[in-house]
């Protein structure tokens, strides 16, 4: 298997980083699998949902991170407020989303993820993407390449991927089942003044694993949504070639502001392609 170390992770913190989320996912995929209580939740301030599922990953991950590397805080969708209190002071930390797309767990769909991230310096250079049900990674390693990784007969097999060059024709533009808004509708009409667009929409992280593996071109997000549902695929997209822009431009920040809802944003698969600059001007 090639995947390589990074400053902080060694080769090995990978592979039980993975370890990690295999576990985590096996209690997911119990919980997905037993009908009394694969239904019940309850609601957050937000008004999204919140799981059994969701509060056990968040409690094997964080104690298995804790092991990993002490030193290493965890800001995790499901922390309490006075475990991250004291964020702002973090140069380098996880950022876990134990369950993201609770609601497809809900509604059944099979598209939800675990998505963990290590942030140094406000920007995110490791992010793992791990789909529970077909116990498969997506790993990004900021100047090191991006990996595909299944779980087969006791062990891993990895395969590098990387982002498409923008096609001339037909672009597909990945998108949440669940959003729908005016800045995004001005995206697609611009977008179709040069292309035809392949719609394809899913939850969660996903939309970040097939951009990062090539089977799309532009993920556009200007619905409400929180740092640690982007920050591990902000890292899987830029280490695989491509780039996820504020609507300034420049890279997102992360930990760098008092709310943790992520500014909008446009994850590309190209980033060399041209359309981008006008595209971020046609959504101000
Ligand atoms: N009003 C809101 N505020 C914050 N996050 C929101 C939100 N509405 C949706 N989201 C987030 O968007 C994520 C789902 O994205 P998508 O629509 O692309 O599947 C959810 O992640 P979780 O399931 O981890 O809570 C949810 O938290
Ligand atoms: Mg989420």
């Amino acid at each position: 298997m090639q995947i390589p170390g990074h400053l902080i992770l060694t080769r090995t913190d990978i592979l039980a980083l993975l370890d990690l989320c295999h576990q985590a996912s096996e209690r997911i995929v119990q919980f997905y699998n037993d009908e009394a209580s694969a239904s019940l939740f309850s609601s957050k301030e937000d008004r999204t949902p919140l799981t059994q599922a969701d509060l056990t990953s968040h409690q094997i991950l964080s104690s298995g991170l804790a092991a990993l590397n002490p030193e290493l805080p965890l800001l995790s969708e499901e922390c309490s407020s006075s475990e991250i209190a004291g964020r702002h002071q973090w140069n380098s930390f996880w950022m876990v989303d134990p369950l993201d797309g609770t609601r497809e767990f809900l509604e059944r769909t099979g598209e939800f993820t675990i998505n963990i991230a290590l942030i140094e310096e406000q920007r995110p250079t490791v992010g793992l993407i791990y789909e529970p049900l077909k116990h498969k990674a997506s790993l990004g390693i900021v100047g090191a390449g991006a990996w595909e990784l299944r779980w087969e007969e006791g062990s891993w097999r990895s395969t590098a991927i990387t982002t498409r060059r923008l096609p001339a024709r037909e672009l597909v533009l990945l998108a949440s089942k669940r959003h729908r808004n005016p800045q995004l509708d001005d995206c697609i009409a611009y977008l179709e003044s040069s292309h035809d667009i392949a719609r394809q929409n899913s939850g969660s992280a996903l939309k970040f694993c097939d951009l990062a593996a090539g089977q799309g071109d532009c993920y556009p997000r200007f619905s409400p949504c929180s740092e640690w549902d982007v920050a591990a695929g902000d890292a899987l997209v830029s280490a695989a070639g491509g780039a996820v822009y504020g609507l300034n431009g420049a890279p997102l920040r992360y930990n760098a502001r008092d709310t943790l809802l992520s500014p909008h944003f446009v994850a590309v698969g190209d980033s060399s392609a041209a359309l981008w600059a006008g595209l971020l001007e046609s959504v101000q």
